[in-house]
């Protein structure tokens, strides 16, 4: 059956966002080949920080001795966590479903496999794996991304996990080797480690999060080797499955590792490999991202793209962020003359960890190679009077500064409450205020956490 619409919406993540209240006199086809609701809702954002939350419930028990406290951690109860997430996030899933399915009278949802087949005059010509025909006068491209799975892995025919399907394991199991050291890897690394995993991550590098600013890696990599079993400078050669069931990971220097479940964290691969953009002459760059300019137009006319599919930031703000960029230029008109460009100055982004980590702006390490004359200041928690009270001793944050402009350059928190310490400073980057007007122009709560931000600022040496 062919129908014909305004605007085709490819993925229900941010896809399902676009179609809001603003657009009720436009017709939209949402394709979604997947669970209803996209990356974030589903297997993503939501559901790891509920378990993240779980997991920082136990380790603050074990930890309780160290504040006079009597407690002990005896056990998770595992089923009861997945049941408590999941209680939550599939009534989101199933009722976003629904109410585009029966009561969205401008949406019409596909729940198909959806590739473009050209075009059909001034249409876009879009196939559904079942054979439904869609012409759009425009197309947004919100398709996502999905784990990538090296070949080692892949060929081997193992089991092995992804973040799609290990928070519905049925039990927690005694032995988890995770495979990459990113975002993904350390996030369940502390999840399954809190409530009584034995966890060994292995990452390909010297360090785990390589790609932080190197304080930061360095630090938290030190602290992961307190936690968990951490095997650095690792090339997994084979990962076969062992007669008792249990996988086995081979490296090259000979050593294995094994354990009851492997989790493949290694990176995602955006989908536009998977929509036939060669039909209507869209090209993917080398990372297999859909090319488009700063407003989010690609080289189709009437086709945009947004959100991981063609994003350098797969992160759920991000993706937020060009949904309300591409709203706003689908309103203006593709030859619009005041099109909207994305702001991808002062990216944030937050490691739900043990420790946590939340980052904005340069690492050192870019700033120098930028030849940005800058000053420093690592501001350890423990000087401050909350970092007493909490008996830390590892947490730290980082500011640079461009000595210029006095502005903030970069800012790297890693500890407790990190990704919320972190805010202002992304603040004061976004709107241009300067390390002075930021450190003595307001007040800062005594004797609250964000003290410690405040002291780094004042340490700085811009003069
Ligand atoms: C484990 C994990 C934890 C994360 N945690 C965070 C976090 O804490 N904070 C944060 O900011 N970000 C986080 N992210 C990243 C965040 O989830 C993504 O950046 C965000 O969901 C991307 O949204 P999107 O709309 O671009 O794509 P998605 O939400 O992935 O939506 C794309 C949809 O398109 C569908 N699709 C793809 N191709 C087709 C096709 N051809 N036909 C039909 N349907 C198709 C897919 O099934 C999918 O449902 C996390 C990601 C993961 C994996
Ligand atoms: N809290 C958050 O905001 C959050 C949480 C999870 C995921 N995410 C997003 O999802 C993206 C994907 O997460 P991720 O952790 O999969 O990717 P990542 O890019 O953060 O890390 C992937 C890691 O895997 C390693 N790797 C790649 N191939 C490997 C191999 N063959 N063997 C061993 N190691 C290998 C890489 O060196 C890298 O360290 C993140 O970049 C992030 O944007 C965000």
């Amino acid at each position: 059956m062919t129908t014909t619409v305004d605007v085709a919406l490819i993925g229900s993540g941010s896809g399902n966002t676009f179609a809001n209240r603003d657009f009720h006199d436009t017709s939209f086809a949402l394709f979604e080949d997947g669970v209803f609701g996209g990356t974030c809702l589903n297997v993503g954002c939501i559901p790891t920080k509920m378990f993240v939350y779980a997991a920082d419930i136990a380790d603050h028990v074990r930890e309780a001795g160290r504040y006079g406290v009597d407690a002990t951690f005896n056990s998770a109860d595992w089923p009861g966590i997945v049941k408590r997430v999941f209680d939550r996030i599939d009534p989101l899933s199933s009722g976003g479903r629904d109410y585009r399915a029966h009561r969205s009278p401008n949406v019409r949802l596909y729940e198909s496999h959806v590739t473009f087949d050209g075009r059909d005059g001034d249409r876009y010509r879009l196939v559904t794996a079942d054979d439904d025909v869609v012409l759009a006068d425009q197309v947004v491209i919100a398709a996502g991304s999905r784990p990538i799975i090296p070949d080692v892995v892949a060929d081997s025919g193992v089991r092995y996990y992804t973040n799609n399907d290990v928070m519905r394991l049925a039990e927690l199991p005694a032995r988890m080797t995770i495979l990459g050291s990113g975002f993904i890897a350390a996030e369940f690394a502390h999840v399954f480690s809190a409530l009584g995993t034995d966890v060994t991550i292995v990452a390909r590098g010297p360090k785990l999060l390589r790609h932080h600013d190197s304080d930061i890696a360095d630090r938290f990599t030190e602290i992961a080797r307190e936690q968990w079993t951490v095997r650095t400078d690792q090339r997994t050669v084979g990962a076969p499955t062992l007669d008792d069931g249990s996988v086995r990971l081979d490296f090259a220097d000979g050593s294995h590792v094994d354990s009851d479940v492997l989790l493949v964290a290694t990176g995602r691969w955006p989908n536009g490999d998977g929509l036939n953009l060669s039909s209507i002459d869209v090209g993917l760059d080398d990372a297999g991202r859909v090319e488009r300019d700063r407003f989010g137009r690609t080289s189709a006319r009437g086709v945009w793209a947004l959100g991981d599919v063609a994003s350098e930031h797969q992160l759920r703000h991000v993706a937020n962020h060009e949904t309300r960029v591409v709203q706003e230029n689908v309103k203006r008109g593709w030859d619009a003359t005041d099109l909207v460009p994305f702001d991808h100055r002062f990216v944030p982004s937050a490691v739900f960890s043990h420790p946590q980590i939340a980052t904005v702006g340069l690492t050192e390490r870019e700033a120098a190679d930028a030849g940005i004359d800058y000053a420093v200041k690592v501001q350890p928690y423990s000087d401050v009077a909350y970092g007493w009270a909490m008996e830390d001793t590892t947490s730290f944050c980082k500011v640079l500064a461009e000595r210029a402009t006095g502005k903030l350059i970069g800012v790297h928190i890693l500890g407790p409450q990190a990704s919320t310490l972190v805010q202002p400073a992304i603040q004061a980057m976004s709107f241009g205020l300067g390390v002075h007007d930021m450190a003595r122009g307001q007040y800062w709560i005594h004797p609250a956490l964000p003290e410690v931000l405040e002291n780094a600022l004042l340490g700085l040496e811009l003069e």
